[in-house]
């Protein structure tokens, strides 16, 4: 039987909305992420990474223009990687990667929150579950420029074949997501679909956010 948490964190990943303000070609994050919520998001992530990317009370102060906006909007807003940042923003929730804080600690620190994990092995994912992963990021499916840490590009085979090994946790695919393709990871047996530039560099945010919501919910 699907737990109720479970459902719910199903519901929230269809069309899951990572960025921060090196993703948006120079525009304003917070008018990028009005557009993509008013085109369908369901869930946001608050990524500050890159060469140029804000620290300090600069990335502080971007996290809680976002956040507010999500807040009023009734998205939730997971922040990455940066535990300090999301106890002290009070997020919904956190994803870290397996080059991050480990997940069991981050579970401990920021209890009844949403914790998102990052695998590309079964292992990975098993561990993840144990220390109480929500959901599971896997990537990168297609080629990204938006990592350059990514690792080879799995292919929506990684889905099918984490779901074939019993791992039934809800699932997102990451790393080069379009509309054209987003269908294909949904069928493949993900529960939505992560994206950074195919809505960020959009020049039409709110249409794109549309055509993932409608890509997902075929
Ligand atoms: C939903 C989701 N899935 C995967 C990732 C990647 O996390 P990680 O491997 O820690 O890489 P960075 O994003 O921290 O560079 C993610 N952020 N979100
Ligand atoms: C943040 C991230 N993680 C990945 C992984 O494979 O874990 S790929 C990726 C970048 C996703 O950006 P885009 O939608 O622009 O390809
Ligand atoms: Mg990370």
């Amino acid at each position: 039987m699907v737990d109720k948490r479970t459902e719910q964190i199903k519901e929230l990943l269809p069309v899951y909305f990572i960025m921060g303000s090196t993703n948006c070609n120079g525009r304003d994050p917070v008018r990028v992420l009005e557009e993509a919520i008013a085109g369908g998001i369901t869930l946001f992530q608050f990524r500050e990474k890159g060469e140029s990317a804000l620290t300090g009370k600069e990335k502080v102060r971007l996290a809680e223009r976002l956040k507010k906006i999500c807040q009023e909007n009734h998205i939730p807003f997971i922040v990455n990687d940066d535990l300090d940042l999301a106890i002290e923003l009070d997020a919904h929730g956190i994803h870290v990667g397996q080059d991050d804080l480990e997940a069991d600690i981050v579970r401990e620190k920021f209890s009844n929150k949403i914790l998102g994990v990052s695998a590309h092995t079964i292992e990975e994912a098993e561990q993840a579950i144990k220390d109480g992963a929500d959901y599971l990021g896997l990537g990168p499916i297609y080629p990204t420029n938006s990592k350059d840490d990514a690792r080879e590009v799995a292919g929506t085979g990684i889905i099918e074949c984490f779901r074939n090994h019993g791992i039934t946790i809800p699932i997102v695919g990451i790393g080069g997501i379009t509309p054209a393709n987003a269908e294909e990871v949904i069928q493949a047996s993900a529960d939505g679909v992560a994206v950074i530039s195919a809505i960020a560099s959009s020049s039409d945010v709110k249409e794109t956010a549309k055509s993932f919501l409608r890509a997902t919910s075929k």
